[in-house]
């Protein structure tokens, strides 16, 4: 029976970060710890005034060729790995000289830094840590003896765990150490792997790894029976993920969910060319507008649906100002999510509680690489994010009728926002903003009666005199595979359509917006959502 209780008399620390370090060496030494340590870790140290030995007095070696090789040696691995309660590994010690190691601090090169950076093919080589993981491998492997640190946050934990134990460690501590350990290296990896493959243009490696960072224990998940987190996985995109939340309750996993959906959409507009708000329910825009004002941008989104809006996300591709933040207050949102917020707006905002608000620092680049994952049981199907973009000069027109400057911008307009509609997609857009959308139908011509419904319940909401989808364009986010969902978009009074076209019955869907009169221009470009 091994024991619980583990006393440290040694301590080796090799680390890249240094954050922590000489205070975490100094509780340590207080403690009567050994500190031994390779090159500019030691020398930090000792700069601190504190007693080190250096790794190269254990291995009878000097660290040489440039930090490839300092720690791979027996008298370090060793001293690590060596059962504490068996004779035989005792003896090797003895024999050889080796010196047990009960404590190992190691954080690696900084290889994911430096890829993010955009470091050359030699210098992200030269950052792979190999003598690192190495240790920490060796470490967790014995964690019955040994307690393994990586991450900067748990030095004080570690103390506190030491103070606790008079100078050992319990094994529960030492076991959850080394499972993190072991996640820490196989994220390393993972992000050395995924780096070379795409290096080597490899698009499905044999072997992919995946790895995240605990961000978040979340309350529950979809439903409150569901367990669930929330994992980062260090993609500098803005976003949910990175963003700084500055007010309200903890995000819930549908909020994670529907701030996404809201921002990756907003995103579509271009912060440069002017304001834009998509308000989200349920991952599925419920109004998105552009507008002359932020809060003109808002007041269309907001009018499109406004019984969805209600408890809804909104995300804004502009610094969040009074004005915009005085008319988000009126009716309760979960979450606000925008590049930035203004002070004035923060305050305003700060007397509405529950409201999670968000910012990010940026948008992110629509047409920016990039891959998506989507789990099936037994797998997971990876895809390059839907970064395609269509532009003016993309659009074929092929009725007989040309589209007016402003129904060819309408259509721009109703597509992008139809490429982040759950399919099938069916939106109608005049005025730069959605007047009818239909989400998630098994049927295209169910999206398109569902979306000329929500044009009316708009008419009848605002007391227009008739429905905006009289007059207005409608995007397909996938052709129309038979005349009879275009019929449903004449019927509801659309003057012009945007699709990828490409279906076998395109002539009669092209004869039939002849005959009604309409203008229709293809994209060559489908954006199923599922
Ligand atoms: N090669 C080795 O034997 C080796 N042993 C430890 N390292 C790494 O060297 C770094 C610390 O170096 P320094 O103390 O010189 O700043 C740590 O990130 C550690 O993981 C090594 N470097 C790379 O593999």
């Amino acid at each position: 029976m091994r024991p619980d209780l583990v006393p440290v008399t040694r301590a080796l620390l090799s680390v890249s970060d240094k954050t922590g370090l000489v205070d975490l060496a100094t509780a340590l030494a207080a403690m009567d710890i050994e500190l031994v340590s390779t090159g500019g870790t030691a020398k930090a140290l000792r700069d601190a005034g504190l007693a080190v030995r250096d790794v190269s007095e254990l291995t009878n070696f000097p660290e040489m060729m440039d930090g490839r090789v300092k720690t791979l040696h027996p008298g370090v691995h060793g001293g690590l790995l060596a059962l504490r309660d068996n004779d035989e590994h005792l003896a090797a010690m003895e024999a050889h000289g080796i010196a047990g190691i009960d404590l190992l601090v190691v954080n690696l090169y900084p290889f994911e830094a430096t890829v993010a950076g955009g470091a050359d093919y030699a210098t992200c080589v030269e950052n792979i840590d190999i003598g690192g993981p190495a240790m920490i491998r060796a470490a967790a492997k014995n964690h019955d003896f040994v307690n393994v640190v990586v991450d900067t946050a748990d030095y004080a934990p570690l103390l506190a765990e030491l103070e606790a134990g008079k100078g050992a460690t319990t094994r529960g501590f030492r076991q959850k150490l080394a499972a993190n350990a072991y996640a820490r290296t196989a994220a390393y990896d993972a992000a050395v792997s995924g780096w070379m493959a795409r290096a080597i243009g490899e698009e499905a490696p044999r072997r992919k790894a995946v790895a995240g960072t605990l961000a978040q224990t979340l309350r529950y998940g979809e439903n409150p029976h569901q367990g669930a987190a929330f994992y980062t996985t260090g993609e500098a995109r803005p976003g949910v993920a990175t963003a700084r939340q500055i007010q309200g309750k903890e995000l819930s996993y549908n909020n994670i969910n529907d701030t996404d959906a809201a921002f990756e959409a907003v995103a579509e507009f271009d912060a440069a060319l002017g304001p834009a708000c998509a308000i989200i329910k349920h991952a599925n825009p419920c109004g998105v507008a552009t507008g002359e004002s932020l809060k003109a941008a808002y007041q269309a989104a907001f009018d499109c649906d406004r019984t969805s809006a209600f408890g809804g996300i909104i995300a804004l591709n502009q610094t969040l100002d009074a004005e915009t933040a005085a008319e988000i207050v009126r009716i309760f949102s979960e979450v606000v999510i925008a590049p930035d917020i203004s002070d004035e707006a923060a305050a305003i905002l700060a007397a509405k509680k529950n409201v999670r608000v968000l910012t990010t620092g940026g948008l992110p680049a629509p047409e920016a690489k990039g891959q998506v994952w989507k789990q099936v049981a037994g797998g997971y199907l990876v895809q390059d994010r839907d970064a395609g973009r269509v532009a003016m000069e993309d659009l074929k027109v092929v009725t007989r009728r040309k589209p007016s400057g402003e129904e060819l911008s309408d259509m721009l307009f109703a597509w992008r926002v139809a490429k982040h509609v759950k399919s099938n997609a069916i939106v109608y857009a005049r005025d730069g903003a959605t007047v009818g959308i239909g989400a998630g139908q098994m049927s295209r011509v169910d999206s398109a009666r569902i979306a000329a419904r929500k044009g009316q319940d708009m008419a009848e909401t605002l007391g227009l005199a008739t429905s905006p989808t009289e007059g207005a364009v409608v995007a397909s986010d996938a052709f129309f595979p038979f005349a009879d969902g275009l019929m449903a978009a004449v019927a509801a009074g659309a003057t012009a359509v945007i699709q990828p076209g490409g279906s076998m019955r395109d002539d009669e869907v092209i004869a039939a917006a002849d005959e009604a009169g309409l203008a229709m221009v293809f994209t060559g470009m489908r954006h199923f959502r599922h």
